[in-house]
């Protein structure tokens, strides 16, 4: 059964500490009854919340850490653009993941977005495939932010990404019109997100206060963030209060 759960915090520091001890949490959980943690982890201000705090915890098995990303952009990995650049120099340059356990897009075929989607769905099958039955991979912990129009990965709103919104049998998919630049991206499709063990939203300011009330207290699915809902596994909001100062289901 998917269970919610919405913790707000006064500043983002709060905020990134607490959500430090839930990835050490799960991180612990997680290894010591499977040996190993998958974690997806999306771009924007998420890898730098992120790692603010737990890049300093010792109390990680890193060496047990598989990563892959929920939405990379197509760009060369050492671009400005890149989500896995971002995240090397955030959090992977600090601690000890081993770099064969962190999943990157194929940088030879950026050019063809079809093409990089599938070959990063082949890097899925081939570390989730062994490791369960599901038609998706099972994700431990996927980690996603959250665009003030209700995006998220490269999930964007409207019909113009109906297709990639319902891809109903695809690990990865792309787009090539994304309206946050860069334009070309591959995604996890919802499908996948709702497979996961664990989902945790990241979304801070005020910018994000109105779409948050549209997504968290009126499950509006035209914004893509709504349509996250775990189908056997817990979702976690971390808000900080500018975030979260017009939702209704904080203040039952
Ligand atoms: O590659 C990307 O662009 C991200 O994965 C994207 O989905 C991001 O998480 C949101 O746009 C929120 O970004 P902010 O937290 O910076 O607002």
């Amino acid at each position: 059964m998917s269970t919610t759960e919405i913790c707000s915090y006064p500043t983002v520091q709060e905020l990134s500490k607490a959500l430090a001890d839930y990835v050490a949490n799960l991180s612990r959980e997680t290894v010591s009854a499977r040996n190993r943690f998958t974690v997806g982890l999306s771009g924007g201000s998420l890898p730098r919340i992120l790692a603010a705090e737990l890049k300093h915890r010792t109390d990680i098995d890193w060496d047990k850490w598989i990563v892959f990303f929920c939405d990379e952009r197509l760009t060369p990995l050492d671009s400005e653009d890149s989500n896995y650049k971002l995240a090397k120099e955030e959090l992977f340059d600090h601690v000890s993941i081993p770099e064969s356990n962190i999943y990157t897009i194929d940088e030879s075929l950026i050019a063809d977005a079809e093409e990089a989607a599938n070959d990063y769905q082949d890097k899925l099958i081939s570390v989730f495939a062994a490791m369960n039955t599901a038609k998706f991979p099972v994700f431990d912990l996927l980690l996603l932010g959250m665009g003030p129009d209700g995006h998220t990965c490269s999930l964007f709103p409207g019909d113009a990404y109906a297709e990639v919104l319902n891809e109903s049998l695809a690990w990865v998919t792309f787009v090539e019109n994304s309206p946050k630049p860069p334009p070309r991206r591959i995604t996890f499709p919802p499908t996948v997100l709702n497979h996961a063990h664990n989902v945790a939203f990241v979304v801070t300011g005020e910018g994000k206060k109105v779409v948050l009330n549209k997504v968290i207290d009126l499950h509006d699915t035209t914004y893509p963030a709504a349509m996250v809902k775990p189908i056997n596994g817990k979702l976690v909001w971390f808000l900080d209060d500018a975030a979260s100062a017009n939702l209704v289901a904080l203040k039952k």
